[in-house]
């Protein structure tokens, strides 16, 4: 879907970006991580040509994204930053409806598609439509920024660092909110991020930068159980299976089993969270419930399991 070829970018002498070559699997998110000032923005940027590579392509589709127009470009690709610039003097739906617009689309098909995506990120569109930006927090606010990026359904979606400036419980759920509507959509998105955890929790492959290179592309996974380098191992961190379980819901790792006796947790809870239950209890296993009704039983040989791996592939 999306591939770089040898893509640089220098400013003077230093390079931004040095020889980078990566392919954006399709349908998947793809977390582009790495320290502040590896390269990340203008990578991204460099894909709808708001910075002009210095060497190399980007295909989009196969096709050499030179040979397409600004414009023919921009509009395949949904973008979404930090500091959202929502048009202050515009209603939310009014905001949202920017590209249908731009596109021609009549006004009730551009009106349902408002609502739909209001509805899509969490906006009830009776109580937002006609809201201006400066009365939604910060959290909302940038809910209707990635619902304006979808608004023309691009099959690709470019995001730098979207969530970053919201606190981290405003965080949190935006992320989980972005996770489902990205399971239900399947677009081809970009995430641009320095957080860690972020990528753990979003991405279905993390392409890790260093100094404008790539350090290594993978699953989640991949770059924990096998680093490619002490700088990957580094930069994860120790704590790499505790931040990966945090991103994972307890249910996942739910086997059948008595749960009669055990204490219990929900199957929403984070499996970091539930390690620490199983901790405090002194139990080696929890009953998991889903709306009150048992799912199964969570065993810490199964959270730990993935923790003797990671250690054999840091020894
Ligand atoms: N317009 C510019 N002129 C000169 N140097 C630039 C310009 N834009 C970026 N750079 C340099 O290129 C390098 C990569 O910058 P980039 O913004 O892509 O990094 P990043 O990984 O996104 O960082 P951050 O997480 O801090 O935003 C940095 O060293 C930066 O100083």
């Amino acid at each position: 879907m999306i591939e770089l070829q040898h893509l640089e970018r220098r400013y003077g002498d230093a390079y931004a970006v040095r020889d980078l070559n990566l392919k954006f699997p399709e349908g998947e998110l793809t977390a582009l991580l790495g320290p502040s000032g590896c390269g990340k923005t203008t990578t991204l940027r460099m894909i709808n040509r708001l910075t002009e590579p210095s060497a190399g392509r980007v295909l989009l589709g196969g096709r050499d994204t030179r040979d397409l127009r600004p414009e023919e470009l921009r509009r395949g690709l949904g973008y979404v930053i930090q500091q959202i610039g929502l048009f202050p003097h515009l209603t939310v739906a009014q905001n949202v409806a920017t590209v249908p617009e731009l596109l021609g689309w009549d006004r009730r098909r551009t009106a349902r598609r408002v609502d739909d995506l209001l509805e899509l990120v969490g906006l009830d569109p009776a109580v937002y439509r006609a809201k201006k930006p400066g009365e939604l927090s910060g959290g909302q606010a940038q809910r209707v920024g990635v619902a304006r990026a979808l608004a023309a359904d691009p099959p690709v979606l470019l995001m730098d660092e979207p969530f970053g400036a919201l606190d981290p419980l405003a965080r949190d759920r935006l992320q989980d909110a972005f996770k489902d509507i990205q399971q239900r959509l399947r677009k081809t998105v970009v995430l641009v991020t320095h957080d860690i955890d972020e990528a753990l929790r979003l991405g279905d492959r993390i392409a890790l930068m260093h100094a404008g290179t790539l350090a290594q592309f993978g699953t989640p996974d991949d770059l924990i159980h096998r680093p490619a380098s002490p700088f990957v191992r580094h930069f994860l961190g120790e704590d790499a299976v505790l931040r990966q379980l945090a991103g994972r819901a307890a249910a996942e790792f739910v086997r059948p089993g008595d749960p009669a006796g055990l204490p219990r947790i929900a199957d929403t809870l984070d499996a970091r969270s539930a390690l620490g239950v199983m901790l405090r209890e002194g139990s080696d296993a929890l009953a998991v419930l889903r709306e009150g009704v048992p799912l199964g039983v969570l065993r810490w040989d199964d959270l730990r399991v993935r923790e003797a791996q990671a250690r054999k592939a840091q020894a």
